[in-house]
């Protein structure tokens, strides 16, 4: 049976299980439980803490697992990432008071407050920088006020907790967060870590496009198909009206109403969105 880890709480735990349902898994019906099994589609779900999964991973002791990108960084290998799942986006940045350092290169003789100190450790050391890393569990930014350090390395999604606390970001991101599926370093070609692959990234489709149905008149087909090429190719039928075509195509989600006012401009009419549930391509 295919082990697999999710989050079981914070920030990542609730639209990782929903991503899961949505790609047909069976999820755990309380928030307490630890373990899910999913007996047809032979898949044990362990609930784990977000910043653990990358070791059970790494391990060998679980295939697969959800967790962020940082957290992966933070573990230090050996578990790599597969797939990115498009939520829990989020920077991870330095950040102090304005008027104390404003320059990653002047870190050195600085206490760095964090609770990710494998990233920062990581970063100190590629750019040749020496300075102290005070490893705290969360609410660092408190950790300026209170003396404990004069520079934090965090999340900041919205960055409204750093000005919050009169703290601002600086130097450029140590890097760029998400939500990713990772797996271990030597994963053996197994038909249900394949499939669950598959099936997460129909949802991302599926989440993305939509489909979109039109009519339109046979001498405007090409053009309309410009428009609407879809991922393959846009499925054409013919209609009872004499001259006149139904067109099928995905296209995605965000450009769907600038489409919608092109085609219209064309001539095409009883144009049609539908959402899509779940796809395979
Ligand atoms: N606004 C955010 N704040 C914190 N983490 C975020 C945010 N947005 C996305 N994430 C991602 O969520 C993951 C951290 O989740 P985790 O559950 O450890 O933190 P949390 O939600 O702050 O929970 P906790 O209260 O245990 O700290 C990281 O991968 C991080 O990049
Ligand atoms: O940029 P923002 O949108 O403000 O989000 C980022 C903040 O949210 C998280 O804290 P959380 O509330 O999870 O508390 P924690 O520090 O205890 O983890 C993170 O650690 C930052 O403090
Ligand atoms: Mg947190």
């Amino acid at each position: 049976m295919l082990r697999i880890a999710v989050p079981n709480k914070g920030r990542l735990a609730g639209a990782a299980a929903q991503m899961l349902r949505e790609a047909g898994y069976r999820q755990r019906p309380s928030d307490s439980d630890l373990v899910c099994r999913d007996e047809p589609n032979q898949v044990e779900f362990f609930y784990l803490r977000p910043h653990d999964i990358a070791t059970y991973v790494g391990s060998g002791d679980l295939q697969l697992g959800i967790t962020g990108r940082d957290l992966l960084v933070d573990a230090g290998g050996p578990a790599v990432e597969l797939l990115d799942l498009g939520f829990g986006g989020a920077t991870f940045r330095f950040a102090a008071r304005p008027e104390t350092i404003t320059d990653p290169a002047k870190l050195p003789g600085h206490r760095i407050a964090t609770s990710y100190p494998g990233i920062v450790r990581g970063y100190l050391a590629e750019h040749g920088l020496d300075a102290e890393v005070i490893r705290l569990d969360g609410a660092v930014e408190n950790a300026i006020g209170l003396g404990v350090a004069e520079v934090i390395a965090d999340v900041v999604q919205t960055g409204a907790t750093l000005r919050q606390a009169g703290l601002a970001p600086f130097g450029e991101p140590i890097l760029e967060s998400a939500a990713i599926l990772i797996g271990g370093p030597d994963r053996p070609v197994d038909g249900g870590v394949t499939q669950l692959q598959r099936r997460l990234q129909g949802v991302l489709v599926a989440r993305s496009y939509v489909m979109l149905a039109y009519d339109v008149h046979a001498e405007t087909l090409d053009a309309a198909c410009q428009l609407t090429p879809g991922i393959e190719s846009p499925t054409i039928s013919p209609l009872h009206r004499e001259g006149w075509v139904a067109v099928q195509s995905m296209v995605r989600r965000a450009e769907v109403h600038r489409i919608m006012d092109e085609l219209y401009d064309l001539g095409a009419r009883a144009i049609l969105v539908t959402d899509i549930h779940a796809c395979r391509l």
